[in-house]
């Protein structure tokens, strides 16, 4: 096998972002004590864009782009990316590796005076831009009202102290990494309020030439998480979406049996179809195609269809 004296892996500049290259170097150390990494910082579109909702910029690999070019240059060796931010199609001449490391999964409630959701009082103002995170909010407190939030983990955080909102919800991923979970007032249980397919994963990009790095990365793939994450961003991609729809997925792998639990939602939170699969780790991507018929048959489409419609 190919050795490497030293791994250049590409992050964005963002403090998250960082935190999470820092997790991969430390990884790819424990296993290889003898090879250095170096860390490449790189200023993506998406970093200089601050003041629109995701749903609203041309969307699709925002964040990617540059780190990509620097990968199929061969600039790079590797890119770490929060998988939930991957768009479920990559790139001529680019993949992702098997997954390695997931944090939390679950999506949080943060508030300076409210314990949860369920706390907060009639007509009580909550920051997301998530279009899943508003239906599933919707969904439960159709009294709430929801505005749209952006920036970085810091800055949506510096909004909730300063601006109107009773509280914010983020995922509990983020926050993790970044060192700040003694702010979360509230944990989601991420089989009823869902989050995003790989939320909390890390993804790491190659260049599909890189063969040398595919088979020396390869032992730290973790496999019921592979499975596992197969099956969130299957059932993604087969309802057609990206960070652009209200879809959660969330799957588990338990005592040889995964378990994927699915959901979509109209925007006012009025219509909410879920619905749930088991079965053997390894069929990850049929039981995802199952899930989504069975979403589908019970109005999934529709949903989608006037989610797009409205999107314009
Ligand atoms: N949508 C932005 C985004 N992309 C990745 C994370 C951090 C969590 C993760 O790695 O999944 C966040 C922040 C958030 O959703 O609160």
């Amino acid at each position: 096998m190919e050795t490497f004296e030293t791994i250049v892996i590409g992050s964005r500049a963002s403090e998250l972002a960082l935190a999470q290259a820092a997790a991969v170097e430390k990884m790819i150390k424990e296993y290889y004590s003898d090879t250095g990494v170096e860390i490449k910082e790189i200023i993506t579109k998406g970093d200089q864009i601050i003041d629109k909702p995701f749903h609203e910029i041309d969307g699709k690999g925002l964040f990617l782009k540059e780190l990509e070019k620097e990968l199929l240059a061969g600039e790079i060796d590797l890119a770490v990316h929060s998988l939930k931010d991957v768009p479920t199609e990559l790139p001529a001449g680019l993949e992702l590796l098997g997954p390695t490391l997931r944090a939390d999964a679950r999506d949080v409630f943060i508030s300076l005076e409210y314990n949860s959701v369920s706390e907060l009082p009639e007509g009580a103002v909550v920051g997301t831009s998530s279009l899943r995170r508003t239906s599933q909010l919707l969904g439960f407190r159709p009294d709430l009202v929801v505005k749209p939030i952006r920036g970085n983990v810091n800055t949506r955080l510096e909004k909730l102290a300063e601006e109107d909102y009773d509280g914010i919800v983020l995922a509990a991923a983020g926050l993790e990494r970044l060192g700040m979970t003694d702010r979360i007032s509230d944990y989601f249980s991420p089989r009823s309020f869902l989050p995003a397919a790989g939320q909390g994963a890390l993804a790491i990009e190659i260049a599909s030439d890189n063969e040398g790095i595919r088979e020396f990365l390869s032992r730290l793939i973790n496999k019921d998480l592979e499975n596992e994450l197969t099956a969130e961003r299957t059932l993604l991609k087969v309802l057609g979406g990206g960070c652009q729809v209200p879809v959660g997925a969330y799957a588990r792998v338990i005592n040889e049996e995964l378990t994927l639990y699915g959901l979509v939602g109209s925007l006012d939170g009025q219509k909410i179809v879920r619905d749930e699969i088991t079965g053997r780790p390894e069929f990850a991507s049929q039981l995802a195609r199952d899930l989504a018929g069975k979403l589908k048959e019970a109005g999934a489409s529709e949903i989608l269809e006037e989610v797009r419609n409205d999107d314009g």
